[in-house]
C-alpha cells in the first residue's frame, strides 16, 4: 500500500496515536478504567486539536470515545486504537462523501480547479492529467490562472511531460474568456477530459471570488451542465487557514470536491477530516509530493488507518 504521510525509507513520523499515548497517558489509562468522567478526556481533546480535527470534530469524537468507554466497548489499547481508526473513518463517510470523480456522459468533462496561489492547483492539475492520460483518456489544460506568468509556463510544462494539449494566454488575459477558448478547443478537438486552472491571488479576495463566479458562467453558457467538477485545492500544512479558504471558495461557486495538498509535509493529517466535516464536501484526492505519481485517489479505510496507526 502506497503511504501517504511519508515516502518508502523517510523516518516515520510521530503518528496520531503515539502522540496520544506521549501526551495523553493518564486519558488512555482512565479511559481503559472505564472511569470516563468530567475532565478525564482533555489531554485526549488537545491532541486533536493539535493535530488539526478543528473544535466541532474534535468534539464529536472525544464524546464519541467517551461514550464507548462508559459503556465497556474499550478495555484494552488496542480496542482503543481500533475505535479512534472506526469513528474517523465513519466521519469521512458521512454525508456528502463519495470520493469517486464525476466524469460526463458526453464529451468532454470540464473539470474547474480553483484554490489559492501555492495551494498546489498546477501540481495538482499535471498530476491529475498524467492519472488520466494513463486511463487511455485525451486530455486538454487551460491555463487561466492569467494572473502569474510562470503559472502558465509550469502548465504548459505539465502538458508536455504527460501528454496532454494545452490553450494557454498572455499573462493578463481574462481568466474567463481562456476557460472559453479552452472549451471550444476541447470540443473543437474531441477530447475526453478538459481541466481548467485559475488564478488563486488578486487584489482583493472578493474581486478573486467575482473572477471565478464568472468564470464558472462562461462554461456553463458553453455546456450548460459544465464544469462537471470544481475541485478546491487546499494545502494541508496550514491546519485550520484551510477550513477558512474553503469556506470562502464554497461561497463563490459550488465545489464538488476537495483536493489536500502536500500530505507528505505532515503528520497532522486532521485537516482532512475538519475540512470534510465543516463543509459537507467529499475529499476526492491527496497530494503526497511534486511528481505525477504523488497523487492518492482518496481512500477513506486506507486514510483513517494511516492517520491512526502509521
Ligand atoms: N511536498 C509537496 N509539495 C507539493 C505538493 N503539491 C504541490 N507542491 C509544491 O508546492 C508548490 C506550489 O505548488 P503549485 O502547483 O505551483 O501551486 P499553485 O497553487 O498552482 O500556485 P501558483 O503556481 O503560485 O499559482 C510547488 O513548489 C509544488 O512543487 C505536494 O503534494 N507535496
Amino acid at each position: 500500500m502506497a503511504l501517504l504521510f511519508r515516502k518508502e525509507g523517510d523516518a516515520p513520523k510521530k503518528s496520531l496515536w503515539q502522540r496520544i499515548k506521549d501526551v495523553a497517558n493518564a486519558d488512555v489509562g482512565v479511559i481503559l478504567r472505564g472511569g470516563v468522567k468530567d475532565g478525564s478526556l482533555e489531554q485526549l481533546e488537545e491532541v486533536l486539536l493539535a493535530s488539526d480535527f478543528g473544535v466541532a470534530t474534535t468534539l464529536k469524537l472525544v464524546d464519541q470515545i467517551g461514550g464507548y468507554a462508559q459503556r465497556g466497548l474499550i478495555r484494552t489499547e488496542p480496542e482503543f486504537q481500533d475505535a479512534l481508526r472506526r469513528l474517523v473513518e465513519a466521519e469521512l463517510r458521512e454525508g456528502n462523501s463519495d470520493p469517486s470523480l464525476k466524469l460526463s456522459a458526453s464529451k468532454p468533462t470540464v473539470i474547474l480547479v480553483i484554490g489559492v496561489n501555492g495551494a498546489g492547483k498546477t501540481t495538482f492539475i499535471g498530476k491529475l492529467a498524467a492519472r488520466l492520460r494513463k486511463q487511455g483518456k485525451t486530455v486538454l489544460l487551460g491555463a487561466g490562472d492569467t494572473f502569474r506568468a510562470g503559472a502558465i509556463d509550469q502548465l504548459r510544462v505539465w502538458a508536455e511531460r504527460v501528454g496532454a494539449e494545452f490553450v494557454g494566454a498572455k499573462a493578463g488575459a481574462d481568466s474567463a474568456a481562456v476557460a472559453f477558448d479552452t472549451i471550444d478547443a476541447g470540443i473543437a478537438r474531441g477530447v475526453d477530459v478538459v481541466i481548467i486552472d485559475t488564478a488563486g491571488r488578486l487584489h482583493t479576495s472578493a474581486g478573486l471570488m467575482e473572477e471565478l463566479k464568472k468564470v464558472a458562467r462562461v462554461i456553463a453558457k458553453r455546456i450548460p451542465d459544465a464544469p462537471h467538477e470544481t475541485l478546491l485545492v487546499l494545502d494541508g500544512t496550514i491546519g485550520q487557514n484551510a477550513v477558512v479558504q474553503a469556506r470562502t471558495f464554497t461561497e463563490a461557486v459550488p465545489v464538488t470536491g476537495l483536493v489536500v495538498t502536500k500530505i507528505d509535509g505532515t503528520a497532522k493529517g486532521g485537516i482532512v477530516v475538519a475540512v470534510h466535516e465543516e463543509l459537507d464536501v467529499p475529499v476526492k484526492f491527496l497530494g503526497t509530493g511534486e511528481k505525477a505519481g504523488d497523487l492518492h485517489a482518496f481512500d477513506p479505510a486506507q486514510f483513517a488507518e494511516e492517520l491512526v496507526e502509521a
